[in-house]
């Protein structure tokens, strides 16, 4: 799938926001809830909702592990998989916004699971 139309996906399903948007409801990335290989996961609120803020890293490797992500979470439904609220791609800042789990990723849910 090209990334055009990962983008597509996206756009049509998944709310945008604005780097700006991301500062406010991190709180300017107050609170780091866990790092990853290519990028670094930040707590934030839309109102009442909790989310977990993936920025990625700035990496040629990450932007592909990225993008692969993005396929990803914008094709695959399934209600075991953590939601993905929205996106930013907003000149060099890149982040998937998903809702917050309080009991960790969904790597740690999968392997309750199978
Ligand atoms: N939706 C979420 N809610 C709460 N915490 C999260 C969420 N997503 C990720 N995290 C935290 O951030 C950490 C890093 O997550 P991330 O998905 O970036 O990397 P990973 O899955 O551990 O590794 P990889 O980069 O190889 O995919 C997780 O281990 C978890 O503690």
């Amino acid at each position: 799938m090209a990334y055009s139309r990962i983008k597509e996906e996206l756009e049509s399903n998944k709310q945008e926001f604005t780097y700006a948007e991301v500062l406010t409801m991190t709180k300017n990335l107050e609170r780091v809830v866990g790092k990853g290989g290519f990028a670094t996961v930040y707590y934030g609120r839309i109102d009442d909702t909790e989310v977990a803020v993936k920025m990625l890293s700035p990496s040629a490797q990450g932007y592909l592990q990225f993008k692969a992500e993005a396929k990803f979470v914008a094709v695959v439904h399934h209600k075991f998989l953590t939601s993905l609220i929205g996106y930013c791609d907003d000149g060099e800042k890149m982040a998937l916004i998903y809702e917050y789990m309080a009991n960790g990723d969904f790597s740690k849910h999968l392997s309750g699971i199978f």
